[in-house]
């Protein structure tokens, strides 16, 4: 795999996705001018071709980073997930390769939550139904089924960033919160933790999902879990798409065994705006479909350009892998007064001892030196005492090259 240390000017950085111009002027600011912005997602050989050239890569969650893509990035250093989700990466994959990536793990988590107490009005009062019928030329006015959300059980399943804050606002229309998750939570507010998934079930009268995609988490609501519910709750989607059995949904809903849903992820999500939606759920009318949006807000977006682009320069300028998703966490000082090096490799005794001893035998300085480790990958930062303005000798980085195991070396500049 390459080496790479590079004038700004020679990173190549491409945005996918529409990702915020917010991270474009931040990227610039910082001195980055090679960059690519392409509005919509590339498929995998499309990826395969046109990674082969790029140090940066932002992606927001439809673009698909198989280990298969990351084999033909082998000058890619690190990946910005513009969004929360990373299962849309082979994060294995890029560890191994020595590429780092990062998230914005809470910037559009209030536009979630916000989204979805707006459906649980909607749900709770029919509405979907009713604007359906009323488009349609009928006028359903009636209170049959539709009810307050004061004093319902709101049951979260995932209480992270979005469930917390849900939560909160939730008991301020004086819901009753109680949550299900599979770690010990703080409750927040007068939220209760219920021990298992059907006694969340069986007691809600709205079922909100706020969990990652996991294999634990794929199809975690069947037909078997709907069953549980009561037939007046109502059931929100906004995590991700392999969560809930649509079809399973969607036969419950026509079957009058749930009152509602409201969906923003899918299994099969349209690959851009122009692509038709298809989807069991269409046509039912108390089921409110939206476009994966729960973090699409114009706040959201651009605090998340800020801070994913913020992420990629300091690693960039800085070596800093402070809150990466795949990677050892390193936080870092900056490094005005030395040359800073930096080594990637495979976690196996003896790294470390190698490094130094290169320091030693050419008889360098080491004047910092930071290390974390994982269960498969060693990053290893060290500063040395070389005049800022003086070319770091290639002797060194080749031998730092050599040691059995390296995966990445660069010097930073
Ligand atoms: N619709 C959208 O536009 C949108 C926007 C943002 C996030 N999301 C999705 O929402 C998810 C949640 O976001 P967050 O910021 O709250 O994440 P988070 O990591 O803060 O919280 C997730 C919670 O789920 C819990 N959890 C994991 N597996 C579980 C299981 N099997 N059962 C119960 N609980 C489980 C975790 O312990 C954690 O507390 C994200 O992973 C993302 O996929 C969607
Ligand atoms: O993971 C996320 O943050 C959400 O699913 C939003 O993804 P998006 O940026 O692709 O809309």
């Amino acid at each position: 795999m390459s080496d790479v240390s590079l004038a700004k000017d020679k990173i190549q950085i491409l945005l996918l996705e529409g990702v915020h111009p917010s991270a474009v002027e931040s990227f610039e600011r910082q001195g980055y001018s090679n960059i690519e912005y392409i509005k919509g997602s590339l498929d995998e050989d499309q990826l395969c071709e046109k990674i082969q050239q790029v140090h940066f890569l932002g992606i927001r969650s439809r673009t698909q980073l198989t280990a298969k893509v990351l084999a033909h990035a082998d000058k890619l250093l690190a990946v910005g997930c513009f969004c929360i989700g990373t299962n849309q990466v082979d994060l294995h994959a890029a560890r191994e390769r020595g590429v780092v990536v990062f998230n914005a793990p809470f910037s559009n988590t209030r536009s979630v939550a916000e989204l979805v107490l707006a459906e649980i009005i909607m749900l709770l009062r029919r509405i979907p139904a009713k604007n359906m019928a009323a488009h349609q030329g009928g006028w359903d006015k009636s209170a049959q089924g539709s009810y307050e959300a004061r004093g319902k059980v709101l049951g979260i399943i995932g209480y992270g960033h979005i469930g917390t804050q849900l939560g909160i606002l939730a008991e301020q229309l004086g819901m009753q919160v109680r949550f299900y998750d599979i770690e010990d939570k703080l409750a927040l507010g007068n939220a209760q933790a219920v021990a298992s998934l059907p006694s969340l079930l069986k007691q809600a009268d709205v079922v909100t999902l706020h969990v990652p995609e996991t294999p634990q988490t794929q199809w975690l609501i069947g037909a078997k879990e709907i069953a549980t519910m009561k037939p007046s709750s109502v059931l929100i989607n906004a995590s991700r798409g392999t969560v809930v059995d649509i079809d399973a949904l969607a036969s419950a809903l026509k079957n009058e065994q749930l009152s509602g849903a409201a969906i923003d992820v899918f299994p099969q999500e349209p690959s851009s705006n122009n692509e038709v939606f298809e989807s069991p759920l269409r046509g039912i009318a108390q089921c409110l479909l939206t476009p994966h949006v729960g973090g699409s807000t114009m706040e959201a977006q651009a605090n998340i350009g800020i801070e994913v682009a913020g992420k990629l320069v300091r690693y960039s300028d800085n070596g800093s892998t402070l809150s990466a998703v795949n990677f050892p966490e390193v936080s870092l000082p900056t490094h005005a007064t030395s040359r800073r090096l930096l080594h990637i490799h495979e976690n196996r005794p003896g790294m470390l001892t190698a490094v130094n001893q290169i320091m030693a035998d050419l008889d360098i300085n080491v004047s910092g030196q930071y290390l974390q480790t994982d269960e498969k990958v060693g990053y290893v930062v060290i500063d040395v005492d070389i005049d800022p303005e003086a070319k770091v000798a290639d002797e060194v980085v080749q031998r730092l090259r050599d040691i059995p195991g390296t995966i990445r070396t660069r010097v930073l500049y």
